[in-house]
């Protein structure tokens, strides 16, 4: 509820006065909130262990194995190599967080959310990346300080800070390539359902990692010619995906640096999935730039990302990627209103924010090329 600042100096003042909060935990009509609210502070105070608990599971393959349907605790010690009662503890950990599923007095299945991330590979790879985020945002005032020694985000991005990006060799890319690849599937579906390319002749994906997003646009329509930029040793890999694909005869990948190079011309629409983020202002603007001479009048532009102030996925936009993009070194997650004004100082007018079927994963915005 919007407040004017004197009263909400008021309402701050009650809330922090531990008699009001013993009273309102005991009074019949303000109990159901004081206990709602206690738990969303301990859920931010915990949050790192529970993530934690899910890294075990990840790292144990818990998920694959409660696949295979109930089973005791003891016989899941065994399999997870574990010490009975340690294996118990963490049964019983992800059952409260419903990765897992208590059945009776000492049998477990697989929970809700633990099927739901067997049906996203995606996100346990999220999860076993988050062990260098982790390490970087141990010490979050240096962090926002500038003061930060620990940088693994940073060398794992190895386009990040880096003059000549162009020049990062196969095995600097490799990693972070097939961790975009993995969380690509969860949203690519949700971009294309947003924004329907049927009556355009060319797709061309800036920056467009292994090709997993063009792939699913081909796919969806048979008609599409697409092409990829990104850099030389990503481009590779888009490559050799088409042509795994059968799709080398209407997919190619060119290489290069966005900054630097011109990008192929042909396309109609152009898409910018997860990069602009990525960049600060400066940078940002340039990529919007360099999308402006490679569209014809009249040619759109994809921006898909996840970006600020989504309403119901607030601290996935403002806490999780600012600061996973705080610890990476570079850009920040921006609300629609801001991306659009960069739209609208590039070459582009006609700007709408589309809805998606899952805001928290990514909004999209499209834009005209203005003549
Ligand atoms: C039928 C019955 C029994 C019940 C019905 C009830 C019902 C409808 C239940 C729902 C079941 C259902 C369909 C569940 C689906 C759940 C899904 C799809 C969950 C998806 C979760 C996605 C997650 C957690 C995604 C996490 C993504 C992360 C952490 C992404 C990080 C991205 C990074 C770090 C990107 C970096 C790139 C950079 C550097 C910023 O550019
Ligand atoms: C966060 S990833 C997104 C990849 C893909 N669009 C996706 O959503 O899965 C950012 C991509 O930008 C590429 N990239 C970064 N700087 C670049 C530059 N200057 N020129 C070309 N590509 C660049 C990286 O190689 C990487 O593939």
């Amino acid at each position: 509820m919007w407040l004017p600042d004197r009263l909400l100096a008021v309402r701050n003042r009650v809330l922090s006065s531990p008699g009001f909060q013993r009273w309102a935990a005991a009074f019949p009509f303000t109990r159901w909130l004081a206990r709602r609210r206690s738990r969303e502070l301990f859920d931010i105070v915990a949050g790192f262990v529970y993530s934690q608990v899910l890294f075990a599971c990840v790292q144990l393959k818990l998920f694959e194995i409660l696949a295979e349907g109930v089973q005791s605790s003891g016989h899941l010690a065994d399999r997870l190599g574990l010490p009975p009662d340690e294996a118990r503890r963490l049964l019983r950990a992800a059952a409260s967080l419903r990765l897992a599923e208590a059945r009776g007095r000492d049998r477990f299945a697989l929970g809700e959310l633990g099927a739901a991330m067997l049906g996203n590979p995606g996100i346990a790879a999220m999860v076993e990346h988050h062990a260098m985020a982790y390490a970087d945002l141990q010490d979050p005032v240096a962090l926002l300080r500038g003061e930060a020694e620990r940088r693994e985000l940073l060398k794992y991005w190895a386009y990040v800070g880096s003059e000549r990006p162009a020049s990062a060799a196969e095995h600097a890319v490799g990693g972070y390539t097939e961790l975009m690849a993995d969380s690509q599937r969860l949203i690519a579906s949700d971009v294309l359902d947003a924004y329907s390319l049927e009556e355009h002749h060319c797709l061309l994906d800036v920056a467009g990692g292994d090709g997993t997003f063009l792939v699913t646009a081909a796919k969806r329509w048979p008609h599409l010619r697409v092409i990829l930029f990104d850099l030389p040793a990503v481009a590779e890999r888009a490559r050799a995906r088409f042509e795994r694909e059968g799709l080398a005869d209407r997919a190619i990948a060119v290489g290069g640096d966005v900054l630097r190079d011109p990008l192929p011309q042909g396309a109609d629409v152009v898409s910018l999935v997860r990069v602009l983020h990525d960049h600060d202002d400066g940078m940002a603007q340039s990529f919007l730039e360099a999308t402006c001479h490679a569209l014809p009048e009249g040619g759109r532009l994809l921006v898909a990302e996840p970006m600020s102030g989504t309403p119901g996925a607030e601290p996935i936009g403002d806490a999780y990627f600012g600061f996973y993009l705080l610890a990476m070194g570079s850009g920040r997650p921006r609300p629609p209103v801001e991306v659009e004004q960069m739209l609208r100082d590039t070459c582009f007018d006609q700007v709408r924010q589309l809805p998606t079927r899952r805001p928290i994963l990514t909004q999209v915005m499209v834009a005209r090329r203005a003549g």
